[in-house]
């Protein structure tokens, strides 16, 4: 079988330049963000994020985290302002969290990690498709947004109900309805700064946009996310956690603050 890339000892972050040399590139995610060394930028605008749930298509688990996927034909969901020019669509999001609700998110906020960290993916339509966009330094916009334990999160659970129907890699079903905007916290604050995808290819077309304020997430609903697996139906089952990848130098970067 192929040993594709993971989250395993085998194949997990710290093996990942041997088929992809990029992930010691000069602009990788995620960082170590240090509020203090961020810069404040009285020039960044607000985040501009219109969601419609009538684009929300499907839930799939993909073997690495689990997303939901979102039609992108036109701008019915998209980001525009803060440190972006022009418009991006929502192509998905997914989560990335740990084995236990002391880690999890792949950001660190002065060297403090998350239970969990959600990714919403967005597109720059000056590009014909997603794919010509992943391809560009400019291409693509993740909205990170931190999950804190605390109390149980109603919003969430309606993503997390959907889980039972793919727990194996591969499997998938429909998710219609939903938007996103409801796991947003009450502040759009965020640290903005130019990185990568944190899984391979990890190509260094990402402006990254995390939110100060996280959501909450209770420590039951953790252990929903940690009732994946990593494994398809009829292999040996894998757990799915700790598919983070680690902070990454920051190699010269700024991080800019919307905030002050
Ligand atoms: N964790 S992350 O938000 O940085 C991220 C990793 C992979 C993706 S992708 O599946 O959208 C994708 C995008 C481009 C090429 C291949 C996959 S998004
Ligand atoms: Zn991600």
């Amino acid at each position: 079988m192929s040993h594709g890339w993971g989250y395993g000892p085998g194949n997990g972050p710290d093996k990942w330049v041997e088929n992809y040399p990029i992930a010691d590139g000069p602009r990788q995610s995620p960082v170590d963000i240090v509020p203090g060394e961020a810069r404040y930028d009285g020039a960044l605008q607000a985040l501009n994020l219109k969601y419609d749930p009538g684009t929300s298509k499907g839930i799939v688990n993909s073997g690495h985290s689990f997303q939901v996927d979102f039609v992108d034909d036109d701008d019915s969901s998209s980001l525009k302002g803060g440190p972006i020019s022009g418009t991006y669509r929502l192509r998905q999001f997914h989560f990335h969290w740990g084995g236990a609700d002391d880690r999890g998110s792949e950001h660190t906020v002065a060297g403090t990690k998350y239970a969990a960290e959600l990714h919403l993916v967005h597109w720059n339509t000056k590009y014909p498709s997603f794919g010509d966009a992943a391809g560009q330094s400019d291409g693509l916009a993740v909205v990170g947004v931190f999950l804190q334990i605390g109390s149980a999160n109603a919003q969430l659970q309606t993503v997390l109900d959907a889980l039972d129907s793919i727990k194996a890699k591969g499997q998938q079903t429909t998710f219609t309805g939903f938007d996103p905007s409801v796991l947003l916290p009450g502040s759009l604050d965020y640290w903005t700064y130019d990185g990568s995808l944190t899984t391979p290819p990890l190509l260094e077309s990402v402006t990254w946009i995390v939110l100060k304020e996280p959501i909450s997430v209770s420590s039951d609903q953790m252990s929903k996310f940690r009732s994946l697996l990593f494994s398809a139906e009829g292999e040996d089952a894998s757990c799915m956690m700790d598919n983070y990848r680690p902070p990454q130098p920051l190699k010269g970067r700024q991080v800019r603050a919307s905030f002050n």
